[in-house]
């Protein structure tokens, strides 16, 4: 399999107005192409900060980022990323097809590309209809669905998502869950998804990266070896689900209590 995402003993200390909070020490992990890997971690473990370093909005103070075998220093053309803002990322004054066809633009795709992607986009996140509308028209789950239309109709090599659906009720979380896993499984984009909720990261991922508390390293990599077809009900009442989840949960547990591990863990 090939390595699209290699992450080499990142280290980032803020520094300034007279502190220094070191969030994170020494992580290291690879992600591979067509992957979908979450990242969970006790609250403050830096799980924010890694992923504002490898999307290049965050200088790092150590280690290495490689894209695609490119080191990272600023905002990669190959990558997209969704906030849980979903309010601050739309632009209120576009349409929602503007929005999502604005990256293109960017991109320097042509007229006819551009509208070809934009509505399979649209089409695959079931917001055809909503085309003409503004964000500000829309519920809090449609305008992140927009954004993940945007992020997917540029194509990156990797998506990154960071708490997406942490502002969005229940029933649309799980909605945007499977949305995002069927997308996956449609597209094979690689993703890398961060949550501080457990049950999430199991019900989606096919690993699951558990961090330390800070400073942050990675406690376990687990692999998460439930089925690719994945239902809200049958997947979550599954015996295989509720001991993966249990497993996730006493690392967690561990990593409050400021457990480390031993030896560097083996990826995968
Ligand atoms: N701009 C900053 N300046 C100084 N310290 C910061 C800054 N941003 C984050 N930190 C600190 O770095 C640590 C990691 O923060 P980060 O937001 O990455 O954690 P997180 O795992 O995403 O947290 P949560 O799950 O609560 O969202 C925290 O101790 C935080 O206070």
């Amino acid at each position: 399999m090939t390595v699209i995402l290699n992450v080499d003993g990142l280290a980032k200390t803020y520094t300034g107005h007279g502190r220094e909070v070191e969030a994170i020490r020494d992580l290291t992990f690879q992600i591979h192409k067509g992957e979908l890997v979450c990242i969970v971690g006790p609250s403050g473990a830096g799980k924010t900060t890694l992923l504002r370093c490898v999307a290049g909005l965050l200088d790092s103070s150590g280690g290495e980022i490689e894209l695609d075998g490119a080191s990272v220093k600023e905002p990669p053309p190959g990558m997209a990323v969704v906030f849980q803002e979903y309010g601050r990322s739309l632009f209120p004054w576009l349409t929602v097809r503007k929005n999502v066809e604005l990256p293109l633009r960017e991109k320097g795709l042509g007229k006819a590309d551009r509208r070809a992607k934009v509505e399979a986009a649209l089409d695959a996140v079931g917001l055809r209809d909503s085309a003409d509308a503004h964000p500000w028209q829309l519920s809090g789950g449609m305008q992140q669905r927009v954004a993940i239309a945007r992020a997917v109709a540029y194509e990156p090599s990797v998506l990154l998502m960071d708490e997406p659906f942490a502002a969005v009720d229940a029933q649309t979380r799980a909605d945007l869950e499977d949305l995002v896993r069927r997308l996956w499984l449609q597209l094979g984009v690689t993703v890398l998804f961060v949550t501080h909720d457990i049950d999430e990261s199991v019900y989606l991922g096919q690993r699951v990266l558990v961090l330390s508390n800070r400073p942050t390293v990675v406690l376990e990599d687990v692999r998460i070896d439930l089925p690719d077809e994945r239902d809200q009900l049958g997947t979550r009442s599954s015996a295989r689900f509720s001991e993966l989840r249990g497993h996730v949960y006493e690392l967690i547990q561990l990593a409050k209590k400021g457990h480390r591990p031993a030896s560097p863990p083996s990826a995968g």
